[in-house]
């Protein structure tokens, strides 16, 4: 009997996936060879410049080589837009500090959620905060326009830029001295990591990793660096509730699967570099200015427009929970890591003493099953949900999360004090504003 004929649609889809990643391949490594090549010219440049040419850093005091190279990279390299004396004058105004001892932090993912929230309260105390964000456009851009016209406002410039953009980041540390990073700069979504994974390792990994090299080997002295990991670290893990401690070698989803590369990659740069550097991971943060790939916030929007909502539910018709976390929650763990951050120890690209390395659960302590969290929607919104219960999906979700948070609570007092109903009243509050809906229910209104 004859074989069947091959499925060609398949080898085609195939093939042209292939090509896809190969693109996504060469676009890295090209990234990748000028970014190196940029380095060697700056090196090669800095031998026969190094006794003229004038530093450019400000408040940082470095060795002269150090600063040239910099220097040099920023003035000679760029015809950008993120160059240029007006550009510079922006960032250091933005980075100075206006408290005595102030810090000044260095906020990657600045027009995303929590990274606005974070720069708003670094900025009211009196830290200086400069803010990178690359506006992409896995949700709508332009919540992210708003959110920097939001920081523009409290005088927080946020630069446009990426994370994988060495030059650009080293020409921020020549131009600001930053004691310190908050990184919140990444691909987030768990389930959007089947639709696209480059993109995970693009910004998780590859992005990361980046950071990491300019901060330890090329900026003198070297910031603390703080940054976001991910409850979904813990994966298929069956300890209840979650500790630091559990196992986090199970992850569900390429999305958790990169944040742990991420804390293995952390350790990494701490025991070569001297960096130190504290993983924040956080549980399920939702509140004003959210993000509209998570489930409160388009289930939100679906209810308004009297649209059916997926409630997935677990195996054996177990409800699917979370530890949902207000955003003003998450802002104070992520304040008392800065604060209890320690220098890093490292100079010139190595390590001089053993340097600081921590991970910390930041979550609210107390799972709410994704069902109540649309009853309380429905009764803030005054409008019934059309629900559509289906089973869970094998797309990297997991069934619950609880977050034991005694590690933060004792290294920097992080206590959470706003429950799911309080939390998304001011959600919904901000949404109807932000989006000029008219009289929905009890959102400013009576308790539920
Ligand atoms: O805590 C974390 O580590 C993660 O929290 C969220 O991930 P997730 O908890 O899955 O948040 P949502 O996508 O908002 O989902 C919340 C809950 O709603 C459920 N869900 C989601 C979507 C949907 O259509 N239906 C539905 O029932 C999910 O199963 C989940 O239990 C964020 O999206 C991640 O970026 C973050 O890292």
């Amino acid at each position: 009997m004859a074989p069947p004929p091959p499925d060609t649609s398949k080898i085609d889809r195939y093939n042209s996936y292939i090509r896809r990643v190969n693109t996504a391949k060469i676009m890295a490594a090209s990234s990748k060879l000028l970014f190196r090549a940029t380095l060697l010219t700056t090196l090669v440049l800095i031998l026969i410049f190094t006794l003229n040419y004038p530093p450019l850093g400000a408040g940082r005091s470095h060795s002269s080589s150090s600063s040239s190279h910099r220097s040099l990279i920023s003035t000679t390299l760029y015809g950008d837009e993120n160059s240029g004396a007006a550009w510079e004058k922006q960032v250091r105004n933005s980075a100075a500090p206006r408290r005595s001892r102030g810090m000044s932090v260095l906020v990657t993912g600045a027009a995303g959620f929590v990274g606005t929230h974070c720069s708003l309260a670094l900025k009211k105390r009196g830290d200086g905060v400069v803010g990178l964000d690359n506006f992409n456009s896995y949700y709508d851009p332009s919540l992210k326009r708003d959110r920097q016209g939001l920081l523009a406002r409290h005088e927080i410039f946020v630069v446009d830029g990426d994370i994988n953009d060495g030059p650009l980041l080293v020409k921020l540390f020549d131009v600001a001295a930053f004691t310190h990073v908050l990184h919140l700069a990444a691909q987030a979504g768990v389930r959007y990591a089947m639709k696209n994974p480059q993109s995970y390792v693009a910004s998780n990994i590859a992005g990361l990793v980046n950071l990491f090299e300019v901060a330890g080997k090329l900026v003198n002295p070297q910031p603390a660096i703080v940054w976001a990991s991910s409850s979904s670290v813990y994966g298929l893990n069956t300890e209840n509730p979650f500790s630091e401690a559990d196992r986090t070698d199970q992850p569900a989803s390429l999305y958790a699967a990169t944040k742990k590369a991420g804390e293995e990659i952390a350790h990494t740069y701490n025991h070569i570099y001297g960096l130190s550097i504290t993983g924040l991971r956080f549980f399920t943060v939702y509140g004003p200015w959210g993000r509209p790939d998570m489930a409160y916030f388009s289930f939100t929007k679906d209810i308004l427009n009297g649209k059916p909502i997926t409630v997935f539910q677990g195996q054996d018709g177990v409800e699917v929970a979370r530890d949902f976390t207000f955003v003003d929650d998450v802002v104070k763990g992520c304040l008392g890591a800065l604060d209890t951050a320690e220098r890093s120890t490292g100079s010139g690209g190595k390590k001089r003493g053993p340097a600081q390395l921590r991970v910390y659960n930041l979550g609210n302590t107390s799972p709410v099953p994704v069902t109540r969290l649309v009853s309380i929607l429905e009764g803030l919104l005054g409008v019934k949900a059309k629900k559509n219960v289906v089973k869970m999906p094998r797309n990297g979700d997991v069934p619950f999360t609880h977050a034991n948070v005694t590690l933060a609570a004792h290294d920097f007092g992080y206590r959470p004090t706003t429950d799911l109903s309080a939390g998304l009243r001011k959600f919904v509050k901000w949404y109807v504003g932000y989006y000029g809906i008219k009289a929905p229910a009890k959102a400013g209104g009576s308790k539920q």
